[in-house]
């Protein structure tokens, strides 16, 4: 049987965009509210998740992780050192450590971790939040087993995860940590165009939301390579196809080239700086 999350504590410490998103994935998947403690800076953030989600929530790092068996730590990658240091004490020695933050190595965990601490190394996105992410997991040489297997029942409700490497994972969270982003930033501009051809800004919305989720489906759904279901679109002496040469002249395919060679020279750069 695979291994369920039903009856593990679990505590985020703090329990921002990323973490919410994966706390409420893993909600959904069976994880009990009374079995999670949320940390926060701002009471008021506690408040608003203790109301959304039902979850116990504190100010208090090193508390909440004292019966934890997963303890996520979603703070900023410059500010993870610190909250390590702070909660080493408390952990329990079979607490699985799940780090979410971009660019950090293992081997900053284990500096700042009691020995033989289990650490496993994630890269999520944002569609966790609607079960929709895609979660690259790279186990810690102190996680067994037991510990990768609990992290991915924590993850199964935020959507897909798939085992990799270290070495991959600047690579991945360049694709699909940042890339709910590139598609926001597409479907904006797709919207403002239909705003310009003069539809009202709501249909514009609409349409490009729904022409980005069908778009998305019918790759999933078919295996087609993208390539053929874009000249299915775009018919010899067609519209499509005015369009596509406009974002070839403005260099659009090779803009995303570089975009996601910026963003996994920053990852490695964080590395460089902070790990
Ligand atoms: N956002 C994304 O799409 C992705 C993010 N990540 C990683 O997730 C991590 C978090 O990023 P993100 O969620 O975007 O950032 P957020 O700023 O939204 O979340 C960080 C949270 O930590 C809280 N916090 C900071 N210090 C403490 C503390 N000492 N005690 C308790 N809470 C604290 C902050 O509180 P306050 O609200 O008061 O600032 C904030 O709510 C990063 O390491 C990032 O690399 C990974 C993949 C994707
Ligand atoms: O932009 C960031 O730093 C984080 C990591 C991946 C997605 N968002």
């Amino acid at each position: 049987m695979s291994t369920q999350i039903a009856g593990t504590r679990v505590a985020f410490l703090g329990t921002g965009t990323m973490s919410e998103a994966v706390l409420s994935g893993a909600l959904s998947s069976g994880l009990a509210p009374s079995d999670v403690v949320a940390t926060v800076r701002r009471p008021a953030r506690g408040e608003e998740l203790a109301e959304r989600y039902g979850v116990g929530t504190t100010t208090d790092n090193a508390a909440a992780v004292r019966d934890a068996r997963i303890v996520v730590v979603g703070v900023k990658p410059k500010d993870v050192a610190a909250m390590l240091d702070a909660v080493s004490d408390a952990l329990a020695p079979d607490a699985v450590v799940v780090s979410v933050a971009v660019g950090l190595p293992l081997s900053l965990y284990a500096r700042h971790l009691p020995a033989g601490q289990p650490v496993v190394r994630t890269m999520p996105n944002t569609p966790a939040q609607v079960g929709a992410g895609v979660t690259a997991v790279v186990p810690g040489e102190t996680a067994g087993e037991d510990d990768v297997a609990l992290v991915e029942a924590l993850l199964a409700g935020t959507g897909r995860t798939l085992r990799i490497t270290e070495k991959e994972i600047d690579a991945f969270g360049a694709l699909a940590g940042s890339g709910p982003a590139y598609v926001f930033y597409v479907v904006d501009a797709m919207a403002e165009a239909g705003v310009l051809l003069g539809l009202t800004r709501d249909v514009a919305r609409s349409l490009a939301v729904q022409t980005v989720l069908g778009a998305g489906r019918l790759l999933d759904e078919t295996g087609e390579h993208p390539a053929i279901l874009r000249e299915k679109v775009s018919s010899p002496g067609g519209t499509t196809i005015q369009a596509l040469k406009r974002l070839d002249d403005g260099g659009v395919r090779a803009a995303f080239l570089t975009a996601l060679e910026a963003a996994r020279d920053r990852s490695r750069e964080l590395a460089d700086e902070l790990g």
